[in-house]
């Protein structure tokens, strides 16, 4: 299928949203999709987080306000999303933030009992306005643990480098395991291996197939 006739037989509007691990790929895909849909993009800003750096130094001491800081981000995207009279590719979901990464350092002891409840009220709060549309379709993308840590090297950012490699892996056995159970809206998984946006961007056309005919059920 064309370009062309992608865009003309796609949703004018909808929520595709891209979930996986650190590494995995997913603003390569979000934009990569993106552009074939004619969608505009959501990405999640690693420039300008005030709070990541210092997060990645000292877990304890910054947990909470990075979580606190992650989900008004994605909070405002939200609100902007649901007032857009155009479809919208998501790099991340709010549900990786809570079901993952909050979640995970609350059970390390990076963050206290107190806090890890205000930040799941603050959560389900957020989500039960008006402004919240779940995802049309969720793709979350999964591939092997080594291909995820050479993506991390590859792609060099020096807190993440520096992070030891089981902080790694435990993410990448919490999102096997989230993912298996995650019901909020529909799921396509898409294996890294089964597309290749640097060398052949037509790879994308079945996995678009496949999100159309998820959404136009
Ligand atoms: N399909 C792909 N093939 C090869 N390398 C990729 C592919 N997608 C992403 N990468 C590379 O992997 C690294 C991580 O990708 P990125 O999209 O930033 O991941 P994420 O947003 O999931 O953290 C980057 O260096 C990127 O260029
Ligand atoms: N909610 C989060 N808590 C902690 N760290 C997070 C959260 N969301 C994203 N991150 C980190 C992980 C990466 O270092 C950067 C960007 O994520 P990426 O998967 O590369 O888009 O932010």
């Amino acid at each position: 299928m064309k370009k062309t006739a992608i865009k003309e037989t796609f949703p004018k509007k909808a929520l595709i949203t891209v979930a996986g691990t650190v590494g995995i790929g997913k603003s390569t895909f979000a934009k990569g999709l993106a552009d074939c849909l004619g969608y505009q993009t959501s990405m999640e800003k690693v420039e300008g987080n005030p709070y990541l750096d210092k997060f990645y130094k000292d877990f304890k001491r910054w947990a909470f306000h990075l979580q606190i800081y992650f989900l008004a981000e994605r909070f405002k995207e939200h609100k902007r999303i649901f007032n857009a009279p155009f479809g919208v590719v998501q790099d991340r979901s709010i549900y990786e933030d809570t079901g993952i990464f909050a979640r995970m350092h609350y059970e390390k002891g990076n963050m206290t009992k107190m806090d890890f409840d205000t930040y799941e009220n603050l959560f389900e709060a957020m989500v039960m306005t008006p402004y919240f549309n779940a995802p049309d379709v969720l793709v979350y993308l999964e591939g092997s643990f080594e291909q995820i840590l050479n993506r991390i090297k590859a792609r060099g950012r020096e807190m993440e480098k520096q992070t030891p490699i089981a902080y790694w892996q435990e993410m990448f056995e919490r999102y096997d395991a989230w993912i298996n159970t995650f019901d909020q809206c529909p799921v396509i998984r898409v294996n890294i291996d089964q597309y290749d946006l640097h060398h052949d961007p037509n790879s994308l056309y079945p996995i678009i197939e496949k999100i159309a005919s998820t959404i136009n059920k």
